[in-house]
């Protein structure tokens, strides 16, 4: 198991144990290093998401067949956001929801972006037809 698949597994369980009661126990997000953004970036860069031109960030574009469905995502990534105590950025119109995913902490991608992209996708996969 590489050193950054631990990172994210570390980070899966800090979130799990700590979010509800201490946020102390969340150590400070940092930015992906070089061999990271190489492991994950690609798998997500295949999966739509796109780099934000002048930031460190990525974009994605998620389209439903109504708000109710848009809106049904949005929940849920919403709910998983607030557990991670990390939250998109992100806009919507009628069926269309845009989202970008940056850590602020950190001024750019963490694991916790990553992580929330991957959470993004599987909450998508209902919807798509
Ligand atoms: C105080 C609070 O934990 C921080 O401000 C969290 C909240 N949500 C966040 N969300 C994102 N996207 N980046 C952050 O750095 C971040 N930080």
């Amino acid at each position: 198991m590489s050193l950054s698949s631990l990172r994210l597994a570390f980070l899966r369980v800090t979130t799990r144990t700590f979010t509800s009661t201490s946020r102390l126990a969340m150590s400070r997000p940092v930015k992906l290093t070089e061999s990271e953004r190489v492991e994950f970036l690609p798998p997500l860069h295949t999966a739509k998401w796109n780099m934000v031109p002048g930031r460190d960030a990525i974009k994605k574009a998620f389209l439903f067949n109504d708000f109710n469905e848009a809106f049904g995502f949005m929940t849920r990534v919403a709910l998983k956001a607030d557990k991670l105590d990390h939250h998109p950025e992100w806009f919507n119109v009628y069926n269309k929801v845009e989202i970008t995913l940056a850590t602020h902490d950190c001024q750019g991608l963490s694991v916790r972006d990553v992580e929330l992209a991957k959470f993004c996708d599987a909450a998508f996969e209902p919807f798509q037809k």
